[in-house]
Parts: structure tokens; sequence; C-alpha cells
């Protein structure tokens, strides 16, 4: 489902050239929930973000379903962007003079596509995430999880290909972490959603299949949970990230 190949980005600043990508590679599988951690700095980040095509590599490549994203243009790019992803975001830029299930249709009316359909998806939406009850409600008036479920749902209202989500448990307390976990859970159970998370936080990256762990901007290893109780895939990152902080 995505590919990246090698990838390389470099900041310029004044003079200096600051390489931060050093030659990454990771695939991530369709309907697969696969987190991304690292020490601050180890291009966490950076990597979202060519894979969102907010900025370009230097080199390497980036497919998503086979379709090679440095070959497109600004409008195909745009489009990319509007229909095959879907963003969470750890601050969930819900636009406060708009009800809950007003900011879930957003995407589908920028796609230009307003319809019957739409508003019934984002009913549905809003059942599958729980938020049916305050789906007339401003983001004023809802609680962070919620929230943050809301973002979730508008990540979904026009069946993207690939979810991808930065830090999206950073600002919330243990109660509502657990229920963005538990809704992109949800997504990909009854949605048949694919995840690729930017996290620090072990909680959360222990509900994934796999960690992608960065360091100085290569993969440093992955980790898989197979069948692992989540507590103990919890474990074995904490004794990894422990690892690469010895070496
Ligand atoms: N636009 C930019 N111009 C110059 N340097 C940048 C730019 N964006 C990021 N960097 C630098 O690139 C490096 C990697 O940044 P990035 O945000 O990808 O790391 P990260 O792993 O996501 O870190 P964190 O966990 O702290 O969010 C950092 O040293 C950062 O200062």
């Amino acid at each position: 489902m995505l590919s990246v190949q090698d990838l390389h980005k470099s900041y310029q600043v004044g003079k200096t050239t600051y390489e931060v990508l050093k030659g990454v590679s990771l695939a991530v599988n369709e309907g697969e929930f696969v987190a991304v951690m690292g020490p601050s700095g180890s291009g966490k980040t950076t990597l979202l973000n060519c894979i969102s095509c907010y900025i370009p590599a230097d080199s390497g490549s980036i497919t998503l379903r086979g379709e090679e994203l440095a070959r497109l243009d600004e409008d195909a790019l745009a489009q990319v962007r509007n229909r095959k992803l879907g963003f969470v975001f750890q601050d969930f830029l819900l636009l406060d003079g708009l009800t809950v299930r007003e900011n879930i249709l957003l995407p589908r009316i920028i796609a230009g596509q307003a319809g019957r359909d739409m508003e019934n998806e984002a009913d549905s939406l809003c059942d599958v995430f729980g938020i049916t009850a305050i789906k007339n409600k401003y983001p004023a008036e809802i609680s962070g999880g919620e929230k943050q479920r809301t973002a979730v749902a508008r990540a979904l209202i026009n069946h993207p290909l690939l979810i991808l989500a930065d830090e999206p448990t950073g600002n919330l307390d243990s109660k509502s972490s657990r229920a963005v976990i538990d809704s992109f859970a949800q997504a990909r159970q009854a949605l048949g959603a694919t995840i690729f998370m930017v996290t620090h936080d072990s909680f959360a990256a222990s509900f994934c299949d796999r960690v992608v762990i960065l360091r100085d901007g290569v993969v440093w290893r992955v980790l898989a949970r197979a069948d692992k109780a989540r507590g103990a895939f919890q474990d074995e990152l904490l004794d990894a990230i422990r690892e690469m902080s010895a070496e």
C-alpha cells in the first residue's frame, strides 16, 4: 500500500546543510496500523511530511498503491492529499464555527462531493465513533477525546487509502489517549483503514501491528507485535528504546 524507498531529505539553513533523512525505507501493508517512534530530531515529522506531500524529498521514492508521488504535478498531489490521504493532527484542527457533524463533512465539501450520501456517511461515522449524541455541538462544548474522535471520523469521510497521524495522543490524558487509539482500532476493524502514526507514546504504539524506530534519520529497528499481549509488546518497545539510548 505505502512503500518508502531510500528516502533522503536535507534542510538548508544559511550555508549549512542538515541531512535529516539518510536513506529511510519502509512499507505499510493494506489494513496495517504502523507507528513510527524515535528520539526528538530523528526525522519522524519530516518523514510524515514527505509522505503527506507537504515537502518534497531530495531523493528516493514514495509510492502509494503503486503510484509514485514524486512524478505527480501540483494539482495531482493536491488530489492525492484530498482524496487518498486522511490527516489527524495533534491539536485536532477542528473549526470552531462548525458543529462536530459539519467538521466531519468538511473534507467532502472541499473535494466538491456534497450530497445526501455524504450526510448519511457522516451520521454512520458518528455512530462508529460513539459521537452521535454530540454531533450538533461545537468543538468548544466537547471533551478532548471527543474532539479527537471527531478528527478521526473527519479523516475517514473521503475513504482515504491511508490515514496519517502526527502525535495524535500528544496533548491528551490517558483516558482520552485510549479513546483515540480505540478509534483507530475501530477504523481499521470496521472500515479496513490503514494507519501510519508518529508517536512518542509507547502505550499508543503498543496497539500497533508494527513499530518502526528511527534514529538519526535511518530505520534503527522494526518491531512486530504478532500475537503478543499489548503489555508485553509495550515492555519490548521500552526495552528497545532503552537499548538504543545506551548505544
Ligand atoms: N524546516 C526546517 N528547516 C530546518 N531544519 C528543520 C526543519 N524542519 C525540521 N528541521 C530539523 O530537522 C531535524 C528533524 O526534525 P523532525 O521534526 O523531523 O524530527 P522529529 O523526530 O519529528 O522530532 P520531534 O520528536 O521533536 O518532533 C531536527 O533537527 C529539526 O530541527
